[in-house]
Order: C-alpha cells, then sequence, then structure tokens
C-alpha cells in the first residue's frame, strides 16, 4: 500500500488492518499493513494508531483480523480470538474506546469473520458521522460563548482525522469553525513528550489550510494571560459520569490556567468515550510510559543517562475546571445541567428577559432581567462571553449601578481584573469625579471616586442594557476624566431602537442580545 492515500486514519484491505503510521508524520506519509493482531498491538502502543477513537476502532478491526486469522471457514477458533481481544483490549489502558471496540466487535462473534468485519466497518462510518455531529455541536457552542468575531482557539495533542476515521473531534470543531470563516488563528501546543501536537496537528491545520502557531506546552498559560485565546478546544481518553476527563498530559494544566483566565474550556469526544462504570475520575487508570521519551529529544539523549523519569501519558482535568463536554448526542455542563443551559448565549437571554409595559412611566417598556441574574450558570457564561469579547484590551472593569454592578463583579472574576463602582450621588465618598446625564425618562447622575482606575488604564464599561446610550456615555465621561480610555462597552441587552451604539461611536459596544424596538 505505501505510496497510497488512505482517505481516513485507517481501514482493512483484503485480511489486513492497514493504518496510517502516526510515527513518520509530517516528513513521510507511510502506510502500514498489519497482518497479525501482534503487529496491530505493537502498532497500538508504539502510537503508529493513536487518539481514543482510532485505537477503539483499530481495535474492533483487530477482532475482525483475529476471527479472519483463527477461522477455516467452517468454524472459528474462539479461545484464540478471546486470546486476542485481551491482547488489544490492554494495548493501552487509559482510552476507554479501546475495550469498547474490542467488545462491540467480539459481539458479532456468533455471525463469524464476515459479520465481525462488518461491525467493525460499520464502526468507521458511525465515527464518521459521530464526528460530524460533534464538530457542528462543539462549534455553535464556541461561537455562542465567544465574541462575535473569529476565535483565537488553543489546542492540545491531536484530535483530528489521524486520531479518528473521519475529521476528527476537537479538531473537527477547528475545522467546522474556520469553514464557518470563525477562526482567527489556533495556538498547537507541541504536546510533550512526543510531540503529537508539533508533528501531528500541524500537519493537518497545514493541509486543511486554517491560520496555526505551535507553542511550546509552557507557553499556553502565558498566552491566555496575555489575551492571546478566547477558547481551550482539546479531546478525551475517557470521561467519568460527574465530567473529570482524561487527556493527554498537560491537558489539566491547561483547564488550570484556562479558569484563572476567565477562558472556556470544551471538551469535545464521541459518547464511545464516556465510562458509564466510572463515577469519577479517580479510577482512571493513567498510562506510564517509558523514560526514553522523557531523557531523549529527536533521537539525542539530553538528559544525564540513567535518569529517574516521570512519564504519565495521561491526567486527569476535574470536572469542575471544564465548561462543556460536547459529544454527538449532547452537551453536558459538568457544573450543572438545566433548561437555561440550552441555546446561544442571545436564545438564553432572551428566554429569561420580560419586557413590562408601561415601566416605570407609561410610554415606557421595561427590559427586566431578573431571570438572568437567576441562573447562575447564565451569569457565569455571560461574564466570559462580555469579557472575552475584550480579552487582552482591558485591565480595569467599571460597573454602572445598579444590575451593572451584578455583572461588572462576574466579569472583574471571570477576568480577574479589578473593579470599580460607578454609582448614583451619595453613595460615595470622595473626592470624586461627578457626570449629570439625559435619561431614557428624566436625568441623572454618575460618580467614581477619583483615585480607583489608575491613569492610563484601558477600561471595559459594564451596564446590563444599552438604550439611549446615555448612561454609558456619562461612564466613559468620567473613565476619560480620570485619565483612563475606555476599550469598550459591554452589555446583556440592546434595545435598538434607541440607537444608544450611535451615541457612543466611536466606542465598541459587545451586546450579547438585541431586541429590535422599545418604545
Ligand atoms: C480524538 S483523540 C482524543 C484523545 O485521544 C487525544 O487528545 C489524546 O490524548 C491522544 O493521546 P495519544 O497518546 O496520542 O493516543
Amino acid at each position: 500500500m505505501a505510496g497510497n492515500r488512505l482517505t481516513t486514519s485507517l481501514g482493512w484491505d483484503d485480511g489486513a488492518v492497514v493504518a496510517v503510521d502516526q510515527r513518520a508524520l509530517p516528513h513521510e506519509y507511510r502506510l502500514l499493513r498489519l497482518e497479525s493482531v501482534e503487529h496491530l498491538v505493537e502498532a497500538i502502543r508504539s502510537l503508529a494508531i493513536r487518539g481514543a477513537p482510532a485505537i477503539g476502532l483499530a481495535g474492533a478491526l483487530g477482532v475482525a483480523l483475529s476471527v479472519w486469522r483463527h477461522s477455516d471457514g467452517e468454524t472459528v477458533d474462539v479461545r484464540a480470538v478471546h486470546h486476542d481481544a485481551t491482547l488489544l483490549a490492554e494495548a493501552r489502558p487509559t482510552a476507554v474506546n479501546l475495550r469498547w471496540g474490542v467488545s462491540r466487535a467480539l459481539r458479532r462473534l456468533p455471525d463469524g469473520p464476515e459479520g465481525v468485519l462488518a461491525e467493525a466497518l460499520a464502526m468507521l462510518d458511525e465515527d464518521a458521522a459521530t464526528n460530524r455531529s460533534a464538530a457542528g455541536r462543539a462549534a455553535d457552542l464556541v461561537i455562542s460563548l465567544t465574541a462575535d468575531r473569529p476565535a483565537r482557539i488553543l489546542t492540545h495533542c491531536n484530535t483530528g482525522r489521524l486520531a479518528t476515521a473521519a475529521v476528527g473531534t476537537a479538531l473537527g470543531a477547528i475545522l467546522e469553525l474556520a469553514g464557518r470563516g470563525r477562526v482567527e488563528e489556533v495556538l498547537v501546543d507541541e504536546t510533550r513528550p512526543l510531540l503529537q501536537g508539533a508533528r501531528l496537528t500541524t500537519w493537518e491545520l497545514g493541509e486543511a489550510g486554517v491560520p496555526h502557531r505551535l507553542c511550546v506546552d509552557a507557553a499556553a498559560a502565558a498566552a491566555m494571560a496575555r489575551g492571546l485565546v478566547d477558547c481551550v478546544l482539546v479531546g478525551a481518553d475517557r470521561i467519568a459520569v460527574n465530567g473529570d476527563v482524561a487527556n493527554k498530559i498537560g491537558t489539566y494544566g491547561l483547564a488550570l490556567a484556562a479558569a484563572r483566565h476567565g477562558v472556556p474550556f470544551i471538551v469535545v469526544a464521541p459518547e464511545s468515550t464516556c465510562d458509564p462504570t466510572l463515577a469519577d475520575g479517580s479510577g482512571i487508570v493513567l498510562e506510564e510510559r517509558g523514560p526514553e521519551e522523557v531523557t531523549g529529544f529527536g533521537g539525542v539523549q539530553v538528559a544525564p543517562a540513567r535518569s529517574a523519569v516521570f512519564n504519565p501519558a495521561f491526567d486527569v482535568t476535574p470536572a469542575e475546571l471544564i465548561t462543556a463536554i460536547v459529544t454527538e448526542r449532547r452537551v453536558i455542563r459538568p457544573q450543572g445541567d438545566g433548561d437555561g443551559d440550552r441555546g446561544s448565549l442571545a436564545e438564553r437571554v432572551a428566554a429569561q428577559t420580560r419586557e413590562v409595559a408601561d415601566f416605570p412611566f407609561p410610554g415606557v417598556r421595561f427590559q427586566d432581567l431578573s431571570g438572568v441574574y437567576a441562573q447562575p450558570r447564565l451569569v457565569r457564561d455571560l461574564a466570559h462571553a462580555l469579557a472575552g469579547a475584550y480579552r487582552g484590551r482591558f485591565d480595569h472593569v467599571l460597573a454602572v449601578e445598579a444590575r451593572g454592578f451584578l455583572l461588572g463583579m462576574a466579569v472583574a472574576q471571570a477576568s480577574a481584573k479589578p473593579l470599580t463602582l460607578c454609582r448614583k450621588p451619595g453613595k460615595l465618598p470622595g473626592p470624586l469625579h461627578t457626570v449629570s446625564y439625559d435619561l431614557e425618562y428624566g436625568t441623572d447622575t454618575l460618580q467614581i471616586q477619583r483615585d480607583r482606575i489608575p491613569p492610563d488604564a484601558r477600561v471595559l464599561v459594564v451596564d446590563d442594557v444599552l438604550a439611549t446610550g446615555g448612561t454609558l456615555a456619562a461612564a466613559e465621561k468620567l473613565v476619560t476624566a480620570g485619565g483612563g480610555r475606555v476599550c469598550g462597552h459591554g452589555v446583556v441587552l440592546e434595545i435598538a431602537a434607541l440607537a444608544g451604539r450611535r451615541r457612543l461611536y466611536p466606542s465598541q459596544v459587545f451586546a450579547v442580545h438585541t431586541v429590535g424596538g422599545a418604545k
């Protein structure tokens, strides 16, 4: 088969498993023809075939190979097949997909070689459909959680077509986003020690023409701190019932950094990666690999000979650090799932917003967001969306009294930036900056303390509703009076008919949800 290209990362060819040799990429595209279970097991152990979905499919094809080898046309040596199945299932311990693939193919043993092979090939087709569905769902979620512009995405390891039978999981979602014009750049962790990111993900992104930059694993947290990442997308090797996720070593550190910087952390995986037997991640066996993967680099010994080595291939990310797990069937919110979590952020806001006629004065249609504040996860997602819209462009949050305080605090926490309160008269001890302005109904005055916002600070102004823009324009004047600079305004709801956006021009406005008219 050498010289040919497979349309998938692995398949079946006349009594043999064929697979792209992922050890040789990106320098050489080499195909393996594996005619014995022993060779297939070795290919899985040595990461010639790798990635949870791909090794699951390899396990199923391996059972087909075993039945093929141990059949005389009339009967199958069932003992020998079960022996091979055990070897296959134990080739690597962490990805539950491997056992899933082996046992699913084994269930067709009574149907003989053709039945088992048909099952394995059906699983390849299913994986393609699974990839498409999960990738589309994850892309929708990323768009709903990030600002209305192409996203900067960080990914780890390789979760693309090499790791699956089709477009991939997390990388599939990235390609889907790129197809929708929603990717500015992908930061690719090199993924020490075996460099699946540097060798394989960059290769796949290059072939797909998606802009990307490679970084050392240790640069990921710094990239988030510098506001270069809007979202982290990774795959998984095993997902416990509570949402703890095992994935390539380094994933846990990424999740910690993402939580620190308010960056959404999304896992994309097939349902076959979910392990219903494990209540949480503490029971996941984490593969430890040989010391030579760490002591050397590119075939050159870099550490002193016989250095002791700690080389776990995977880690477990606790559910509490994960924004969402997306499969082909569902979006799981490990921190809690409720009706309010479904749909885009704008739809969720719309569902929780009530318009009240003639309040507080006749002729005014009041937008009551009380329902929004009653949904803690919605507030968290709003805060991440507002902070994400200006990521890397602000170092201070200003919240406007009164309902803006609720949101401003959440944005300050999500972005780890200091918060200043912009208050009505008589609430703050001086010295103060004061501005009076016209309201949609009447006039009002706002104040901030003079020493709160450092000179030259880049300030994100947060409020719940943008109506005429009078309040936010006044808040902007207070910021500039203190020597600061407004980088933009963030609101949950914009009433377009009142043209507040025009009043604030040229300052940028990010609104999660817009309603047409209200007066
Ligand atoms: C769609 S692949 C998902 C995971 O399997 C992937 O992120 C990963 O950790 C792979 O590890 P590997 O050791 O390369 O098999």
